[in-house]
């Protein structure tokens, strides 16, 4: 039996030339590296999901939030098969000494910034679709 597919809005939050990501101890993509983020509520809008995720998740507060791409996953092999479309969105710390807490440590193992030309492995699926799309968040490199 297949399920509706499911909007997730994942944040690239930039500081530097590092990114945060933390591993997931969810079921789906559990182990993996990803972005903060979740489900897009009933309304929101992109850039509002994206502030409350981050809020959610690390405590940080985050700014000039813009959009980036979408991806479109399908996890087949899940226990519970998930079709993802992940909306994928930018921004920046309001404040950059403010530092990531782990706020719902039974969905995440723990959150820290990662160089983007050293990142961990494996990454959550559609992190890595994006990538595989050539997408860069320092465009200048
Ligand atoms: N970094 C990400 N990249 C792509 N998709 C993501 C990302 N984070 C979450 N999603 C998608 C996948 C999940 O099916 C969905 C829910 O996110 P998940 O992290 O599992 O729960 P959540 O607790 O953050 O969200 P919610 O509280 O809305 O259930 O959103
Ligand atoms: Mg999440």
């Amino acid at each position: 039996m297949s399920s509706a597919p499911v909007i997730g809005v994942a944040v690239l939050l930039v500081k530097g030339e590092t990114m945060l990501l933390g591993r997931r101890r969810s079921s789906v993509g559990h182990n993996t590296y990803a972005l903060p983020g979740g489900h897009l509520e009933f309304g929101e809008s992109f850039e509002e999901c994206a502030a409350r995720e981050v809020k959610e998740e690390t405590g940080l507060d985050i700014k000039d939030i813009q959009f980036v791409t979408v991806t479109n996953d399908v996890f087949s092999e899940a226990a519970k098969p998930l079709h993802l479309v992940a909306v994928f969105m930018r921004a920046s710390l309001v404040d950059p000494d403010q530092l990531p807490q782990n706020i719902e440590p039974e969905k995440c193992y723990g959150w820290d910034w990662y160089d983007w030309k050293n990142l961990p492995q494996p990454l959550f699926q559609p992190l890595e679709t994006m990538l595989k799309k050539g997408f860069s968040p320092f465009p200048t490199e």
